[in-house]
């Protein structure tokens, strides 16, 4: 790929994005954002392991300009990459979900909004031309939840993603130490007036708020409510895939919530495999977590997702220049993974298999050293 030569000052990785954004956020807002639950160690681990997977090039592949488009629930994405649902945009910039919007849709990306984004689903609608997903905490008030899932059917919203990680937020030490409170212009403005709306201390408002009850019956109810297909969001186990297709989701997202949640469980991409293989093609794997880098868009690709969502970065980079700003981390990231497409020789996200890594561990590719889970075929 040929590319004009950059500014001085202008970031060149995801990495260099995160570096301005904390340098614009305050401390603590920093903290927010950038931080995981206890010690950190599964947050940490996230980024890591995408360090101990090693690719295997291809000479001469002759691939002039590989199509890094894939197809989800018939809707085409121009590469393999979304947004997580990542609350209150607003606190990075006040361009909010909105800016974020804008500038995924400018790309044919998808945006996954938050339960507690800071503009209404309808105004992120208007500013979007790409597909919308809506994340769904499911809170004691059922029918706050209910009344969600319904406004993003009627405004264009194609899927509903159910997060079955947080019952109630992890303990966050940093937020914590810094008595962290959201501050008071930034609002979940999708609950306003309902009994959810709630606190400024996410960690406290989780507590009191999130339904506890909440089993896998609430994908048949959201889906039969909505019409939307269901995504689970916080699997990491093949027990967990199974039960999660049981209950009739129509896509799972391999995730620890950043991790945000419980310290010590897997890196996404360690529980990718297991759950790639537990799911047997019936419905689409995603992923997100750690992913800093188009190489590791392929990393996951290979090893059976069929494509991963970004959180913290899209937050970094609206703190770095708003709309703008996402618009310009995105559009590094699909040129890094096209690169990468082409120096393993796959011209188009399809192929992109196992035998493209080699993990940890083994000299071999990863076709021969994990078991049936690169089945992609699926729909
Ligand atoms: C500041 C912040 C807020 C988040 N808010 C939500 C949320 O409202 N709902 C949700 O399901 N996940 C939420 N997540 C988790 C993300 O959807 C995603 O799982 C995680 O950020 C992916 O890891 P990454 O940041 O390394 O890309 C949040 C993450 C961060 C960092
Ligand atoms: C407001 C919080 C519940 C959002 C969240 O999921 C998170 O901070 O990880």
């Amino acid at each position: 790929m040929t590319s004009a030569a950059p500014r001085a000052g202008e970031p060149l990785t995801l990495d260099d994005f995160a570096e301005h954004a904390r340098r614009e956020l305050l401390p603590e807002v920093w903290d927010f954002i950038a931080g995981g639950a206890g010690r950190e160690r599964t947050l940490a681990a996230n980024e890591a392991v995408f360090g101990t997977v090693r690719l295997r090039p291809r000479a001469l592949p002759g691939i002039e300009q590989p199509d890094t488009s894939v197809e989800v629930f018939g809707s085409s994405w121009a590469a393999p990459v979304g947004i997580a649902p990542v609350a209150y945009h607003s606190l990075a910039h006040p361009d909010g979900e909105t800016g974020t919007a804008a500038a995924a849709g400018r790309l044919g990306l998808p945006l996954v909004v938050s339960t507690f984004a800071g503009r209404t689903l309808e105004e992120v609608a208007g500013a979007a031309d790409a597909p919308l997903w809506l994340q769904l905490y499911c809170f004691r008030d059922a029918g706050t939840t209910l009344r969600l899932a319904l406004r993003a059917r009627d405004s264009g919203y194609q899927a509903l993603v159910l997060t079955v990680d947080t019952p109630f937020t992890g303990r966050r030490l940093r937020d914590l130490r810094n008595g962290f409170a959201v501050p008071a212009h930034v609002t979940p403005a999708n609950l306003s007036g309902s009994a959810a709306a709630g606190s400024a201390t996410p960690g406290a408002h989780s507590r009191l708020a999130f339904d506890r009850s909440l089993d896998w019956s609430a994908v048949a109810r959201l889906r039969d409510l909505s019409g939307l297909p269901v995504l689970a969001k916080g699997v990491l186990t093949a027990r967990d895939a199974e039960a999660a297709v049981g209950a009739g989701v129509a896509g799972i997202i391999v995730s620890n919530h950043g991790g945000r949640q419980l310290d010590g469980v897997q890196a996404s991409l360690e529980a990718l495999p297991e759950v790639v293989s537990a799911v047997r093609g019936s419905c689409p794997v995603f992923l997100d977590g750690g992913i800093r880098s188009g190489a590791d868009v392929l990393v996951a690709l290979a090893l059976g997702a069929r494509a991963v969502f970004v959180g913290r970065p899209a937050l970094y980079a609206l703190a770095a220049g708003g709309s703008e700003g996402v618009h310009r981390m995105l559009t590094l990231l699909i040129a890094e993974f096209a690169d990468t497409m082409v120096l393993t020789g796959h011209a188009s996200p399809g192929t992109i298999d196992a035998d493209t890594v080699i993990l940890p561990g083994h000299g071999r590719p990863a076709t021969e050293t994990t078991a049936p889970h690169t089945d992609r075929s699926h729909g």
